[in-house]
């Protein structure tokens, strides 16, 4: 355990531009939507944790990073004072650590207010602009594409048959299998490039880089702000098509889908489940279609009031992992998951954001990402929730869809 303490200096600064640009070009550590959120430059204290209790261990850790802060905050925002990113894996049983870091900068902002975080003095940090595309720097050639990984696309459609059968047997109702893609970047070039091109293309999804971890995603796990909180559950997937009429026709089908629906539903109902022993009072909105550039998804909105002292990690905790990604009943998806998948998910499907010290924060489910280790070699994953009717032609189809944002930032 740390025994100094933390120098946390929050000040009001001008606009700071693009916040992709505030971060390290190899090691990013970003948090954004739409232009808003956070960026970390550094890595001032660190925690990290494997199994069962991971979120718990985390959220220790941070309390006690808390108590041993010294902060002054002239902006006072949820983000603002001692704030640590973090991103966790998927399941109990990965190798993947779950980690916490404060880093020694963060550049914020939100509603037309920005800020700088030091933390014991912070670091030299200056807006670092985009140089060339790694792809004119480096030369034709230098991007591998992304190819199947541990599992090919007979394989995965092989699992869905059994995941099929399993349900036809009532061990579950709802699984979500995930399938790889492999490829690579060169080692030394700009991961910020993919970054940017995610958040322009992607402006209303929750665009991250962690440790490596680096994506877009449309599903806000929750997000903790003076005591209320709100999620969007998404489940339930469809093409969009070229021409207006046809893609409104594609959303209602969607929508109107009962097998769409059912899927949806069980994904709903978990995370009210979850939230029972955490929030007073909550309430959630019908069932809409959310559209995003590559594809429709069903979408639930959930918002509620906190019990006293609860905080965006207890929550994370209580949520992950929701049906979204694993299936239901929980415990029998996740066993199932690890018969039919020949993967470590690592921290894809986990929950990735940040937290404040007034336990503040937002967290999103990593999704449409991306692990890049240091060597450039580039792991994807995308999944789909099978309930009784999948067809697993269809699944693998929506997995090529669920993939377009890394493949199209790659290529
Ligand atoms: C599992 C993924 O996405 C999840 C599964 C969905 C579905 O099966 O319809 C929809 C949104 C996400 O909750 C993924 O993107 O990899």
């Amino acid at each position: 355990m740390e025994t100094r303490v933390l120098t946390v200096r929050t000040v009001e600064i001008d606009d700071p531009g693009p916040l992709i640009e505030w971060t390290h070009h190899l090691h990013p550590a970003v948090f954004v939507r739409g232009g808003d959120g956070i960026v970390g430059f550094g890595d001032r204290a660190r925690a990290q944790h494997t199994g069962a209790n991971r979120i718990a261990e985390l959220g220790r850790w941070w309390r006690e990073m808390c108590a041993l802060a010294d902060v002054e905050d002239e902006v006072g925002l949820p983000g603002t004072g001692l704030v640590a990113l973090g991103s966790f894996a998927f399941s109990d049983g990965s190798a993947e650590p779950s980690r916490l870091t404060i880093p020694n900068v963060i550049i914020g902002r939100r509603d037309g207010r920005s800020w700088m975080t030091t933390v014991d003095g912070g670091l030299e940090v200056s807006r670092n602009p985009l140089g060339p595309e790694p792809r004119d720097q480096l030369g034709p050639g230098s991007f591998t594409s992304l190819e199947p990984g541990r599992r090919s696309r007979d394989d995965y459609e092989e699992g869905i048959r059994r995941a099929l059968e399993a349900i036809a047997e009532d061990r579950v109702r709802k699984v979500v299998l995930a399938r790889d893609l492999v490829g690579s970047i060169p080692a030394m070039s700009d991961r910020r490039w993919l970054l940017t091109r995610l958040a322009e293309r992607y402006p209303d999804t929750f665009t991250f880089a962690m440790d490596g971890l680096l994506g877009s995603s449309p599903e806000t796990l929750v997000r903790v702000q003076g005591g209320t909180m709100s999620a969007r559950v998404l489940a339930g997937t469809a093409a969009r098509a070229a021409d207006d009429v046809s893609d409104a026709a594609a959303a209602s089908v969607l929508a109107s889908s009962s097998k769409n629906r059912a899927e949806h539903e069980l994904a709903v109902r978990g995370v009210l489940e979850s939230l029972a022993r955490h929030t007073i009072e909550v309430a959630h909105s019908a069932p809409f279609t959310l559209k995003l550039p590559n594809l429709w998804h069903l979408a639930t909105d959930v918002t509620g009031t906190l019990e006293r002292g609860r905080t965006a990690l207890d929550l994370v905790a209580a949520l992950h992992p929701t049906a979204a990604v694993a299936g239901s009943p929980t415990d029998a998806a996740l066993e199932l998951i690890a018969e039919l998948e020949p993967l470590d998910r690592g921290r894809y499907a986990g929950p990735v954001g940040w937290v404040d010290a007034h336990g503040d924060g937002e967290w999103a489910i990593a999704l449409r990402c991306a692990q890049i280790d240091e060597h450039g070699t580039v792991t994807a994953w995308a999944g789909a929730g099978i309930v009784e009717g999948s067809d697993p032609a269809k699944e693998l189809a929506e997995t090529d869809l669920k993939f377009r944002p890394i493949v199209e930032a790659l290529g």
